[in-house]
């Protein structure tokens, strides 16, 4: 029975066309249909008793896991695409994600033609498995920190890889502590006694005989990370060098090369491609990001409307607590959030492979612009997702914090994206300083350009006032885009004056971090909404779903507004009486949505195998599933529990002779 088939007979959109759109394509929607329900039904990628295994246990299924979904891709002839799509629908971190997520493109982008010629055929077909080992114990995000040697040496043609204390054991890298038998390698490179800075170095770390670690390694699992189950399956690990030699060939020299004599050349390209492959992941991380949010929202939204309490009337039914403004106004500007995601996510991916053309072809003009975009929505979607995810927790009351309702789960594995990839404070700091070197160039007579064009209409947005009369006015683009361009640029101009009566500017811009902090982020939200409303000019076929997005675009941008509310009237755009006015709308906007919210969710086209939580289950049928799911918990296995009579007897039989005292 599905206890949610009135909730879906309010729609008033066609759902099977937003599912397209969400997907990106017809195309892209049904290969990810087939192979999400391939998995689903498959027994071999059960998941639902992993928050309760032991690490051993949970790692060595998740190694059984990943060599099974290999077995399947090559049996079932799956392409490229349809391979990466199982691998998100087994949703278990492994060593692979980190071998074709990082180490493949890694050498990919850093690597010479000739190198990717040797590693590359070695890579696809497993025959190698790589990591990405760039963090160190005593370094993360100061990349230009890093100990660890490459050393050359002349003689014999090799690099010395060298870790000459402690804090420059590698330390996070996944896959590393039990599995990779090679590893992208950063260290500060030295010929000469002259250094170079860091580059990316291809190592092999253990033996392809018997897995050994090769001379010179040291090499292990850095132990037990936050969370059952969760990011536990990966093998995030520790690696020290002792004078490891490695051929000259395995410096990754499409940067800069080192030639037999010992010369150091940097290729046309800007020496900032070393860290290309960070660009590529936090690109990718912007879409992971939608699909996080979208699966907690899904959760949370159809909890709600199986959920009742108070409210009832002459003995019928409570109230759904969907149906508080309360619940709308902590879940819908989720629900609304995973969409935006999913349309700057698509849009950041086309950035991504237009300044990778443009690369190709010598134009290096856009990098700067491709860095602050993948680093600044890098952190916006993350953190924004990460606290959805607790959000959604909360939404769901007391079951929410049930393994069983996947919310913990999804929370744990996904927490430490706003950490890796950048942490994202500091990843944050980078737009700012790319905004402020935009600021600072403004009247140099070179025109801001892409996402940062807005800037060019500065004089205009500067003085520019609120035109908005009544709540409807908020709906329409135009205004709305103004608003977050004049709140972004005059946030971003207020920083530039206070740096400028520093006399140190490195001073000034660690003095006023946290001011830059806000401005960014203005600056990253105006470019999610400015894609968000992009999407909409599209032609979007299907009853009903434009206008499904633009109430949900309405609500992702009003609710911005409101909260945000004391930086859009300190800058003096707004009078308080139109933030009202969009508060009014937003409002509106929720009541708008309330009928269409399961289906909305139904659009993300989860299978129950992929949510797994007992709370979103598509049928709604949640209790006699909650109810069900506590006998099989482990602990349920003997009435009475093991420990009792070594334990509790002695306590009981303690209180019975007090009480006979
Ligand atoms: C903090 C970073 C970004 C920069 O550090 P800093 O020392 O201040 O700068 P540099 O001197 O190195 O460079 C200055 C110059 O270069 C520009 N720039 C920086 N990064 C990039 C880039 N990626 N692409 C293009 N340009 C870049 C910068 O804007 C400056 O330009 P100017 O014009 O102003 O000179 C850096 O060190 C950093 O990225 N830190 C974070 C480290 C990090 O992300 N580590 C990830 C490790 S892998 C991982 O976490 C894997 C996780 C698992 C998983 O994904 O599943
Ligand atoms: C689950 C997980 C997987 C990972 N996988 C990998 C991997 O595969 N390969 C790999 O190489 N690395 C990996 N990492 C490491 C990850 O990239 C780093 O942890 C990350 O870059 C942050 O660096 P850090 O740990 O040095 O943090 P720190 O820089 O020490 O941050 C600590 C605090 O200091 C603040 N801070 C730091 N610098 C500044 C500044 N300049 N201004 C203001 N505040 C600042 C930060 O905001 C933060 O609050 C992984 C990490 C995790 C958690």
């Amino acid at each position: 029975m599905d206890y949610l088939a009135d909730e879906r007979k309010k729609a008033e959109f066609d759902v099977d066309e937003m599912k397209i759109v969400w997907a990106g394509s017809r195309h892209a929607f049904e290969v990810s249909d087939r192979i999400s329900k391939l998995v689903a039904n498959d027994p071999g990628f059960r998941k639902d008793t992993r928050t309760m295994l032991a690490r051993k246990e949970l790692f060595k299924n998740t190694l059984r896991k990943a060599a099974y979904a290999w077995k399947r891709i090559h049996d079932l002839h799956l392409s490229e695409e349809e391979a990466s799509r199982l691998r998100f629908y087994v949703d278990e971190p492994a060593y692979t994600d980190l071998h074709w997520g990082m180490f493949v493109p890694a050498i990919k982008g850093q690597g010479t033609d000739e190198q990717q010629k040797k590693w590359l055929p070695l890579a696809y077909k497993m025959q190698i498995i790589g990591c990405y080992a760039q963090t160190e114990l005593g370094h993360g995000s100061n990349v230009q920190g890093l100990e660890t040697t490459a050393t050359f040496d002349p003689q014999t043609d090799e690099f010395v890889i060298h870790s000459p204390t402690l804090t420059s054991s590698k330390w996070w890298p996944g896959g590393l502590g039990k599995v990779s038998t090679h590893g992208v390698v950063y260290a500060r490179l030295i010929i000469n006694g002259e250094e170079h800075g860091i580059h990316g170095f291809i190592v092999q770390l253990r033996s392809l005989e018997d897995h050994l670690p090769l001379p010179g390694v040291t090499v292990g699992d850095i132990g037990m990370k936050f969370g059952n189950g969760a990011y536990n399956t990966m093998d995030n690990g520790v690696l020290r060098f002792d004078h490891v030699r490695i051929p000259r060939n395995q410096m990754l020299m499409r940067v800069s090369q080192v030639t037999r004599d010992g010369k150091y050349k940097q290729s046309d390209v800007p020496r900032q491609l070393v860290y290309g492959t960070m660009v590529y992941v936090r690109q990718t991380i912007v879409a992971d990001a939608s699909c996080a949010l979208s699966r907690a929202v899904t959760i949370a939204t159809r909890y709600s409307a199986v959920r009742r309490q108070f409210g009832s009337q002459n003995g019928g039914p409570e109230t759904q607590v969907i149906d508080y403004k309360t619940q709308q106004n902590r879940l819908f500007p989720l629900l609304a959030s995973a969409y935006a995601f999913k349309f700057v996510g698509e849009w950041l991916t086309w950035l991504y492979n237009d300044v990778t053309q443009r690369l190709q072809a010598s134009d290096f003009s856009t990098l700067p612009e491709a860095h602050a975009c993948t680093a600044g929505l890098k952190s916006l979607t993350t953190t924004a997702t990460a606290d959805g995810i607790e959000e959604c927790r909360k939404l769901c009351g007391g079951h929410g914090y049930l393994c069983s309702s996947g919310l913990p789960e999804l929370f744990a594995v996904y927490v430490p994206a706003c950490t890796y990839e950048g942490d994202n404070t500091v990843l944050l700091l980078q737009v700012a300083r790319f905004l402020m070197k935009t600021v600072s160039q403004l009247g140099s007579g070179k025109k801001p350009l892409g996402t940062i064009s807005y800037m060019g209409k500065i004089e205009h947005l500067m003085q520019s006032r609120c035109t908005v009369q009544k709540a409807e006015d908020w709906l329409k683009p135009s205004q709305v885009l103004e608003a977050f361009e004049a709140r972004a640029v005059k946030m971003a101009v207020s920083c530039a004056k206070n740096l400028s009566k520093f006399t140190n500017p490195e001073e000034g811009f660690a003095e006023l971090s946290a001011d830059l902090v806000e401005a960014a982020v203005a600056h990253c939200q105006l470019i999610v909404v400015s894609k968000f409303i992009d999407k909409l000019q599209q032609d979007i076929p299907g009853k009903g779903v434009k206008q499904q997005l633009e109430a949900l675009c309405g609500i992702y941008y009003l609710y911005l507004l409101h909260k945000h509310q004391g930086d859009f009237l300190a800058t003096s755009y707004l009078t308080p009486k139109q933030a009202a006015l969009a508060n009014d709308q937003l409002r509106a906007l929720y009541t708008k949505v309330r009928p269409n919210a399961v289906a909305l969710v139904d659009s993300f086209n989860y299978t129950d195998h992929f949510l797994g939580s007992i709370l979103g289950c598509y049928d709604g049928n949640v209790y006699p599933k909650l109810y069900d799911a506590a006998w099989k918990d482990p602990l349920n296995d003997s009435v009475v529990p093991e420990g009792y009579h070594e334990y509790v007897r002695p306590l009981l039989k303690q209180q019975l002779h007090t009480a006979k005292l």
